[in-house]
């Protein structure tokens, strides 16, 4: 009997314009488009085994190894059914295939980092099931297609259909079909973008998104000021600067909207926090780096952003990751020893220290566990289909044990 089943995975994104805010909750519409860069699936992923088989009873996931409920109405069934509609409609053109869309599917999935702590989990999880689910029906969508389904999953998932640089268009039609992610470049346009995450927390954060930004919504006056007359503008220069490889502008970009989507999150009543000390010191530290190198008639270095949580993500060109990874450690110590992917440094290892110029009052040092983990990364590609031998369902159609 055929095994009907695929398995992709998918990448992270972290958006340099932050999406915060929607218009409808039940479609996710966000009351502003956003831009982000997709990470390197060779350091962060979803891992996503799709089956759909006529003895299955119900439909059924596993996330990293143990069953969600899949509740009825929620996010997670109707992307599933969502689906099972563009299979029933290719099904209906070509009465030759298997009916899938009739059977119940099996769903396993493993994130190789974190789940829910603000590492956008469920970016890369809705992605890779909406792209496992496609390979799985032989669907002939595009990935902006794709992303309008991702996107009922959780809005940032929607722009982990695609690989390099990604825009969110917020569309304007009350049934979101215009709300869709395009790509902006592929990696191959600017490979060089890399990204230090320093994990201040790997804990389950105490405001999710999802209700942080309904709260935002609300109450806050400035949200509606960024919308109307902040993003739409940041939109086209950030595409722009994009374009161009002009790394100081997208990192001035940058960090001028993760300011102001934490200034957003303070303006809500009651207001939220997500950056903590530590996110603080981080900043302090790209700030006075990026002032050294400009005071030296050169151009900003290094970008950070916060996402809803303390975890400092920083962009740079590949050739100041050694120079950054020096000064992260020089005011964090870490644990463990630095997992070097890139071979910045020799058998050594990391020793901490500043650039020449650099003023170290800027930040006090913090003791070992400030900073967890450092994860060096960089811009990735998009979903990847991936072979049988990399299934996560056993022949039982339960989760293999491994
Ligand atoms: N691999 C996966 N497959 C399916 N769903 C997933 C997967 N990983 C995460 N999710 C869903 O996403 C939820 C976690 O999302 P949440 O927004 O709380 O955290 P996060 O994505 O890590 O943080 P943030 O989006 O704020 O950066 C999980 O509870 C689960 O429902
Ligand atoms: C701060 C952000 O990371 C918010 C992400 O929010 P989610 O996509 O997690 O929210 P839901 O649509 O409710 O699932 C900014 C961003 O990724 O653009």
């Amino acid at each position: 009997m055929s095994v009907y089943q695929a398995t992709t995975s998918a990448p992270v994104n972290i958006a340099c314009i932050k999406y915060w805010g929607k218009r409808d909750t039940k479609l996710i519409l966000p009351t502003n488009s956003s831009l982000s860069v997709t990470l390197d699936q060779d350091h962060l992923r979803s891992t996503t085994t799709s089956r759909a088989d006529p003895s299955f009873k119900k439909d059924r996931l596993w996330l990293n190894g143990v069953e969600e409920e899949i509740k009825d109405g929620g996010r997670m069934a109707t992307c599933i059914q969502e689906m099972k509609r563009l299979r029933k409609e290719v099904e209906a053109k070509d009465s030759s295939l298997p009916k899938l869309s009739g059977y119940a599917v099996h769903i396993c999935s493993r994130n190789n980092f974190p789940t829910a702590a603000g590492l956008a989990s469920s970016a890369s999880g809705f992605a890779a099931l909406v792209s496992s689910l496609a390979a799985l029906y032989a669907l002939p969508a595009t990935p902006s297609e794709l992303s309008l389904i991702a996107r009922q999953g959780s809005g940032s998932a929607c722009r982990s259909l695609f690989g390099g640089f990604v825009a969110w268009q917020m569309g304007f039609k009350p049934d979101g079909s215009d709300s869709l992610a395009i790509e902006v470049a592929p990696r191959e346009h600017w490979p060089d973008i890399h990204a230090l995450i320093c994990v201040v927390s790997d804990d389950k954060k105490g405001t999710s998104s999802t209700s942080g930004m309904q709260r935002t919504v609300e109450t806050s006056a400035l949200l509606q000021h960024r919308i109307a007359h902040v993003v739409p503008a940041r939109m086209e220069a950030i595409t722009a600067a994009i374009l161009a490889r002009d790394f100081d502008a997208f990192a001035r970009i940058t960090m001028q909207d993760s300011n102001q989507f934490h200034a957003v999150a303070l303006d809500t009543d009651p207001p939220i926090f997500y950056m903590n000390d530590v996110s603080r010191a981080i900043i302090a530290l790209i700030v006075e780096y990026n002032r050294v190198s400009v005071a030296n008639g050169g151009k900003l270095k290094a970008a950070y952003t916060y996402d809803a949580g303390p975890n400092a993500v920083i962009y740079a060109p590949k050739e100041n990751l050694k120079e950054i990874v020096e000064l992260i450690i020089n005011y964090f110590p870490q644990a463990e020893p630095f997992k070097d992917p890139f071979g910045l440094f020799g058998a050594a290892g990391v020793q901490g220290k500043v650039v020449d110029g650099f003023n170290p009052a800027v930040a006090r040092p913090f003791g070992v566990g400030a900073v967890k983990g450092l994860i060096h990364t960089r811009v990735g590609d998009g979903p990847r289909v991936l072979g049988a031998g990399d299934g996560l369902l056993g022949a039982d159609g339960l989760p293999r044990a491994d």
